[in-house]
């Protein structure tokens, strides 16, 4: 069974970026996982002052808007590096959080979908034919939870 997830309050909405889970990247802390991906799209622009705005945006919501905002200019290199951007920030959220990271493992083999009917890229879009890069990230941060989980109590012993 495919498990689809999109809003924060919806089922399984600790999924999505846009969940109100912290992480502390190089020291610093972002309130969700959607603050710090935004906030990269400016790294070494003219544009980065807009950073500290999207750091301190009161919502995920706001920190989207302003890093979608089409009026500031994006990092040229965004388009190679976003999914390492992402990879880096959900498996940091995974690590942090251990409750959401036991609902993660809690789903096994399922197939995890960001049903977003937007997002081919992130998501799968309205003819769920996109992508799903966020759903396939997951999957991957998954395993990775997994291996850890088997591989912990062999260290000890
Ligand atoms: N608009 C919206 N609302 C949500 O609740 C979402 N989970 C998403 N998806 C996320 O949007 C991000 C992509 O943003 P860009 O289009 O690259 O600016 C990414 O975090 C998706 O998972 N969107």
């Amino acid at each position: 069974m495919t498990i689809y997830f999109y809003k924060s309050w919806q089922p399984y909405g600790c999924f999505s970026n846009f969940s109100p889970h912290g992480i502390t990247i190089e020291g610093i802390y972002w309130p969700a996982v959607e603050h710090y991906y935004q906030a990269q799209k400016f790294l070494g622009t003219k544009d980065k002052y807009i950073i500290n705005a999207i750091h301190n945006a009161k919502t995920p919501e706001e920190a989207a808007a302003l890093g979608r905002h089409p009026g500031y200019k994006v990092r040229p290199d965004w388009e190679s590096v976003k999914i390492n951007v992402m990879r880096k920030v959900v498996l940091e959220k995974f690590n942090t959080h251990k409750e959401i990271r036991e609902i993660l493992l809690s789903t096994g083999k399922e197939i995890l979908v960001e049903n977003s009917p937007t997002d081919y890229f992130w998501g799968c879009g309205a003819s769920k034919s996109g992508q799903n890069n966020l759903g396939k990230i997951l999957m991957d941060v998954r395993s990775k939870s997994l291996k850890n989980l088997i591989l912990k109590p062999l260290a000890i012993s």
